[in-house]
């Protein structure tokens, strides 16, 4: 850290994320500098060095989380590649915010966990953000507060414009309702047990890889709580992500996001954010800053790897939910110490 207690921080990859995160800890987070960045693409690495003074380019990301200034790394490249980074970053003994999913697959998340561990300490926070955002905090507190009696369902959906080049059917589950598997056991404090996918009969293969969507993912809890998702990527008109909560003595829903309802010859209505990084931009904020100020309070908060791994389990079985059509338990070892 700088004499003034600026934390550096390498940013890993700095594609869509990766890039408005660099923005974010550049212009709106106090106490934090971008000191290096790492993308295979040399160029768009480049660009993004260029306009932030004393920050290094990289296309290895091994070189940016070793270059000079470098006290946190925050990875924001594809999941598949977040395991060697987490685990390079636990060589240098370097705080990590990292982007969502922790990893694609249990087996990847299960060595990510065993590795910090073996350093007997937690140095990652996962990049849930949902638990950041100003609604799905007041629902949370409510549903802690236990002010509409017992929660015992949860009704999502999960509404994209459209997905990423490269979008398959299994990253409606590993990269989407991920999101959906964390607010559920956040919100809850349960472990999911169980998954099913259905899935209506489409008019035609529109979805990523031509498969049929939307989807509906079922959850069951070990608390005996009921979710279901509604997971639709394409859906060309705007992003929602939507939850409302089933207690037994009450409801309560967030999501609706109508910042301003107009009126108009005959019409009323609002305006439906196109992406995550409009709807969620306050909680981005929030995370990463709650992230820096821990980072530079030498302590590490927020979802753990225990998180990120549990909800990896869940993707899984959900992807093989979504393969066979069958309810395919969650298989979890056992919460370690280090992270009750
Ligand atoms: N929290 C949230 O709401 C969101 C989280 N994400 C997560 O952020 C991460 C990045 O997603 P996007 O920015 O949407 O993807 P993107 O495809 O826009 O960017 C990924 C970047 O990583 C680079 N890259 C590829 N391999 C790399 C490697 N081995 N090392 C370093 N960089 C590498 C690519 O060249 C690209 O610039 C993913 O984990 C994704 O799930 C993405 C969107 C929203
Ligand atoms: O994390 C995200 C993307 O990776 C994912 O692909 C989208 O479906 C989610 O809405 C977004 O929040």
């Amino acid at each position: 850290m700088t004499e003034h207690g600026t934390l550096g921080v390498a940013v890993i990859g700095t594609g869509r994320m990766g890039a408005d995160h660099v923005r974010r800890l550049h212009e709106i987070t106090n106490g934090a500098a971008v000191a290096a960045v790492a993308d295979p693409d040399a160029e768009r690495a480049k660009r993004l060095a260029d306009g932030i003074d004393g920050c290094t380019a990289h296309t290895d990301p091994d070189a940016a989380m070793a270059a000079p200034g470098v006290d946190a790394v925050l990875i924001a490249s594809p999941g598949p590649v977040h395991e060697a980074q987490l685990l390079r970053a636990f060589e240098l003994g370097l705080p990590v915010l990292c982007e969502k999913p922790l990893t694609p697959d249990a087996g990847s998340a299960l060595r990510v966990l065993e590795a910090e561990q073996r350093l007997g300490r937690r140095l990652v926070q996962v990049g849930f953000m949902r638990r950041y955002d100003a609604e799905f905090l007041r629902l949370k507190a409510l549903l802690d507060a236990r002010e509409l009696g017992h929660p015992m369902m949860l009704h999502c959906r999960h509404r994209n414009v459209s997905p990423s080049p490269g979008f398959t059917e299994q990253m409606m589950i590993s990269d989407s309702v991920v999101h959906e598997i964390d607010t559920t056991r956040w919100l809850l404090g349960q472990e999911i047990t169980a998954v099913r996918v259905l899935r209506p009969a489409a008019p035609d293969g529109s979805g990523p890889g031509g498969v049929g969507e939307p989807q509906l993912v079922l959850f069951e809890t070990d608390g005996g709580a009921v979710v279901d998702v509604e997971i639709f990527v394409n859906c060309g008109f705007g992003y929602q992500v939507r939850c409302e909560a089933v207690c037994s003595a009450g409801s309560a829903r967030v999501g609706d996001g109508h910042a301003m309802v107009t009126n108009a010859a005959g019409r009323w209505g609002g305006e439906i954010a196109q992406d995550f990084v409009v709807r969620f931009e306050d909680a981005y904020d929030r995370e990463v800053q709650r992230w820096v100020d821990a980072c530079r309070r030498g302590v590490v908060e927020g979802p753990s790897v225990w998180d990120g791994y549990a909800a990896a389990a869940a993707c899984e079985a959900g992807v093989r939910a979504q393969a066979t059509g069958e309810r395919v338990p969650v298989e979890l070892v056992e919460r370690p110490a280090l992270y009750r």
